[in-house]
């Protein structure tokens, strides 16, 4: 601690820096925007040469003046004093003066890593580890540690007492916040692992699982980007709300080129956010299904032609059920796919009929010329279309809302009470749409119907072409051209160099299939917590699937062990909830408390709206940032009906299974004795609810 005085110098100390930091950085940009200008007048040279120079230094000129131009609040946020007396700021970038003298070191530079990993018992010649906090260039706030007593110069100050607290006593917003500045020992060894193999990263709730892994996509990027921004990295979460809720993250860290999906996109074209019941899911999620599609990708289509007639040359040609499902069969052999053998299927028909031809003993031209001729009768032509067409897996998976066809391909490997749930899901399959469990089930069929010959699609040419030569007209296309086309991918990539999946506890089997099929040149984060899993299938599958998505790459594992998000009051409502299920599963620490413990209201079942609408309303008055109101799935949009009345912008209400992930510095919990009560997943899904809320945690329950 210090006095007032010792303070202001301090801060005065690091406000020169943090200008002077400042001040270079606006050169820096200048002479980026120089680059860029004077790649354009390298046009007028007119060679080819010069012009593709001028692309790539024009690209470069872009990329680094986008990167100096992005936000940069907290640009300096630490500062380390070594034992050789060398003093290092730490920042969100690396920054030279122009005698290339280092004025930031980024946070990923293995400069840096001390910043995170020195302790008191291991300083790793670091004296003091500062924390800066700033707001629009004013540094606002600092915090020291004095790591080595021993090796502090004379006079050395030591202000504050703790930036980790500080932080995270702040108000949630409605995106996720990086931890840059404060990031721990534990969570630093996670974010710097080997970027090959896989690695795994464990811990209760709010211990940082989804920072780490965000973090360690920004490290990567930094200490590898050709493979990493080349290939690019897929950022995996639950659901569209959680994605979004982090979507900020890498953007505040100065990287925007990985791709982020809930389980629910990764399939083109779809998006899907409703979420099955757990009996349902398990079933959805089994390997079993693989099977179940693999017939139903076989079958006849629906309302197709049940026999071909065709009057050649005055002879009526047939061809019944059993032979054209006899020559679907045979072209379907050794997994072909559909969609790329209808031209087998076709043949077949041809090499059929011409047998049939011959047998019946009619006047025949050679077999080509009979082909031909058929070939040429538009009906022919309509029955091929009709019998075999290209199928999109939206059609097939739709053949399962038919309860016979789901009957005859599920038999033997659903059993009866699974083929029940499963058809009653499908019942409104039209209406209702698409579940997230589907999402992956249509990445099955994709794969076991292979892709239609499309025509190729033109892909679209950032660079406009004027004469054969790449043209942009104005300044603001080529920075925009120049950054597209560094990022442009086909809408069904798989090549990704890198994949993040969190909180894969709630990854099914058939959904690592889908997420292994997009990475399987990749490395991996893997990030979860087995106890907040809503999976109720079969375990070991679970464990086969993820092992085989993941493949024999090396492992690191971690595991995290404090909780930085609930107040230990909060968390330990939480524990007790969980405990019930696993007496002797080890829970983080939590760090912080408010001294206030969380409420529980029990009221009528005609009170529950009212309760609900005033506690909201009551924990939007106390708390600063935002208050989700967490409720059972099948209450969810009643409730929004209830709470939609306070208008409030900072009031999210979620399902307890969208609630993964999620914080909020108020939580409303309606209703949590009927999400324990879902036999599979509720003790579990409750203590993932329960764990959502910084500072306040107000339960109802309705009675009888
Ligand atoms: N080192 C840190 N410094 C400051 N805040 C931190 C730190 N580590 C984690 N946090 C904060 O703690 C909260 C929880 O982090 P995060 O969501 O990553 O945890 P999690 O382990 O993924 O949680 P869950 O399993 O419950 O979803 C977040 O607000 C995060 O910003």
């Amino acid at each position: 601690m210090t006095d007032q005085t010792g303070l202001e110098q301090e801060i005065a100390v690091e406000q020169r820096h943090l200008d002077r930091v400042y001040a270079r950085l606006a050169e820096l940009r200048q002479s980026a925007v120089r680059a860029e200008r004077d790649g354009y007048r390298m046009a007028r040279v007119g060679t080819h040469g010069a012009l593709v120079e001028r692309d790539a230094m024009v690209f470069h000129a872009a990329q680094r003046r986008h990167t100096l131009d992005a936000e940069h609040e907290g640009l300096v946020f630490g500062r380390l004093d070594l034992r050789d007396r060398q003093v290092l700021h730490v920042g969100r970038l690396g920054i030279r003066d122009e005698d290339a003298r280092t004025l930031v070191v980024d946070w990923r530079a293995p400069a840096a890593a001390a910043f995170y990993q020195a302790t008191p018992a291991q300083p790793l010649d670091v004296v003091r580890r500062r924390t800066i906090q700033s707001r629009a260039e004013r540094v606002t706030r600092i915090e020291d540690d004095l790591l080595d007593p021993n090796a502090a110069p004379e006079g050395m100050t030591v202000v504050g007492d703790g930036a980790l607290l500080a932080t995270l006593s702040k108000a949630t917003g409605r995106g996720m916040r990086d931890i840059v500045a404060t990031i721990q020992r534990e969570q630093d060894e996670a974010i710097r692992s080997p970027g090959s193999g896989v690695t795994i990263v464990a811990g209760g709730p709010g211990t940082g699982k989804t920072a780490v892994a965000l973090h360690r996509a920004a490290f990567l990027l930094y200490s590898d980007r050709s493979r990493y921004a080349g290939g690019g990295i897929l950022v995996v979460g639950p659901s569209s709300v959680f994605v979004e809720y982090i979507g900020s993250v890498l953007p505040s860290l100065g990287e925007d080129t990985a791709t982020l999906h809930s389980l629910g996109t990764l399939f083109p074209g779809m998006s899907a956010t409703r979420t099955d019941p757990p009996e349902v899911a398990a079933v959805k999620g089994s390997l079993r299904m693989r099977r179940v599609l693999e017939r139903a990708a076989r079958d006849a289509v629906p309302g197709g032609p049940g026999e071909l007639r065709l009057l050649y040359r005055g002879t009526l040609l047939r061809l019944d059920r059993t032979a054209l499902d006899r020559i679907r069969d045979r072209a379907l052999q050794r997994g072909a796919r559909r969609n790329e053998v209808r031209r087998a299927g076709f043949d077949g028909v041809f090499a059929a009929l011409w047998a049939q031809a011959r047998e019946v003993g009619i006047r025949l031209p050679d077999q080509r010329t009979f082909e031909a001729e058929i070939a040429e009768r538009s009906e022919f032509r309509e029955f091929l279309k009709a019998w075999w067409p290209r199928l999109h897996p939206r059609h097939v998976l739709g053949w399962l809302a038919q309860p016979d066809r789901l009957r005859r391909y599920a038999g033997g490997i659903l059993s009866t009470a699974e083929i029940q749930l499963l058809s009653a899901a499908y019942r409104h399959l039209d209406s209702t749409g698409l579940t997230i469990a589907d999402i992956a089930l249509l990445d099955e069929l994709d794969s076991l119907l292979g892709k239609p010959a499309q025509s190729a699609k033109a892909r679209r040419d950032p660079f406009q072409l004027a004469g054969g030569v790449r043209e942009l007209s104005t300044l603001g296309e080529r920075q925009r051209a120049a950054r597209a086309a560094a990022r442009e991918r086909p809408e069904d990539y798989r090549d990704y160099a890198h994949v993040v999946v969190d909180e894969a506890q709630d990854v099914s089997p058939m959904q690592w299939r889908m997420v292994g099929r997009r990475g399987r040149l990749a490395s991996w984060t893997v990030v979860g917590d087995p106890a907040q899993t809503a999976w109720t299938g079969d375990p070991d599958e679970l464990d086969r699937a993820r092992d085989q998505a993941l493949g024999r790459r090396k492992r690191h594992d971690f595991t995290l062990t404090t909780n930085y998000r609930n107040s230990s009051e909060i968390f330990a409502v939480a524990a007790a909830e969980i405990r019930r299920l696993y007496p002797d599963l080890p829970l983080p620490t939590a760090v912080r408390s408010t001294g206030v413990d969380p409420v529980e209201l029990v009221v009528p079942p005609t009170g529950l709206e009212t309760a609900t609408v005033e506690a909201a309303a009551g924990l939007l008055a106390e708390v600063e940032g935002t208050v989700g109101v967490i409720t059972p799935v099948p209450r969810r949009d009643e409730v929004a009906g209830w709470v939609a009345a306070l208008g409030a912008p900072r009031l999210q209400v979620v399902t307890s299974l969208e609630a993964k992930g999620m914080e909020y510095d108020g939580v409303v919990l309606v209703a949590p004795s009927e999400i324990r009560a879902d036999p599979g997943a509720g003790v579990r899904t409750l203590y993932v609810a329960l764990s959502r809320a910084t500072q306040r945690l107000t339960t109802i329950d309705p009675t009888g």
